[in-house]
């Protein structure tokens, strides 16, 4: 995480609203999900899948998508590791999101742990919520839906994480979301254990 700032004479502004006054209008608390894991993990999926449990519930949430972020805000990013490291930086506005008191679900592969605990460092109390996606890199090349894999295999995508690039996976997260008896849970199963954590810890209440 780069601490370099070139704005000098800034102050910071205060509203009268805060985000005690927004969570309790929402009856939620706001929370950066954060869903790291291999291409074809299934983030994108529980995303989706945790997105639509919380609406049905009455929660209000957003899903910012590792490959739908690179069509936008992070488009001018490859994925050389200091391009991933900006592209994990700049996903800060979750922490905004957040801030607004949504239960903001961020998935991107995040490769690499100090990028992701500077997230972490960046939100309050235990307001980041890390979840590993724990998905064989077998089955996600298996899975392949984007024919990526196959591309990097063959030599016609260089970089690719899991292939030839690093995946550290997390030490000490939140949830870990796992294959039992070699079956994945099914993408209701998956949000579900999301939900029940957060449910437990309080964030489905202001
Ligand atoms: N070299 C390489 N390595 C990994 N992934 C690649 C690469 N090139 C393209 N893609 C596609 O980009 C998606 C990952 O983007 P992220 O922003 O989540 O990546 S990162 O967090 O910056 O590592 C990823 O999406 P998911 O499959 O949903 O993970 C791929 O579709
Ligand atoms: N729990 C699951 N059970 C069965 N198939 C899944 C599950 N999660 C994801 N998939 C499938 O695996 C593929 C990759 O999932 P996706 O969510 O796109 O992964 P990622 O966002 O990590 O790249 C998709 O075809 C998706 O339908």
């Amino acid at each position: 995480m780069s601490t370099i700032t070139n704005s000098t004479n800034i102050f910071w502004q205060e509203c009268q609203i805060g985000k005690p006054d927004r969570q309790k209008l929402l009856n939620q608390k706001g929370c950066v999900v954060w869903i790291t894991g291999l291409s074809g993990s299934g983030k994108s999926t529980l995303a989706c899948s945790l997105g639509r449990e919380l609406h049905t519930r009455g929660k209000l949430s957003y899903v910012l998508d590792g490959d739908n972020l690179r069509h936008g805000l992070n488009k001018d990013l490859g994925f050389k590791p200091e391009d991933r490291t900006e592209n994990i930086r700049r996903t800060e506005v979750a922490k905004l999101f957040a801030d607004a008191g949504l239960i903001c679900v961020a998935s991107l592969i995040s490769p690499y742990r100090r990028d992701r605990d500077a997230c972490r460092a960046m939100l309050p109390d235990a307001n980041f919520i890390e979840v590993f996606m724990n998905m064989p890199l077998q089955l996600c090349e298996a899975r392949d839906p984007k024919g990526l894999y196959k591309l990097a295999r063959s030599g016609k995508i260089k970089g690719f994480t899991g292939i030839d690039d690093p995946y550290e996976p997390p030490l000490n997260c939140e949830i870990e979301i796992k294959q039992e008896n070699g079956v994945c849970p099914t993408p209701t199963a998956m949000a579900g254990q999301v939900v029940s954590y957060l449910e437990n810890k309080g964030f489905l209440r202001s």
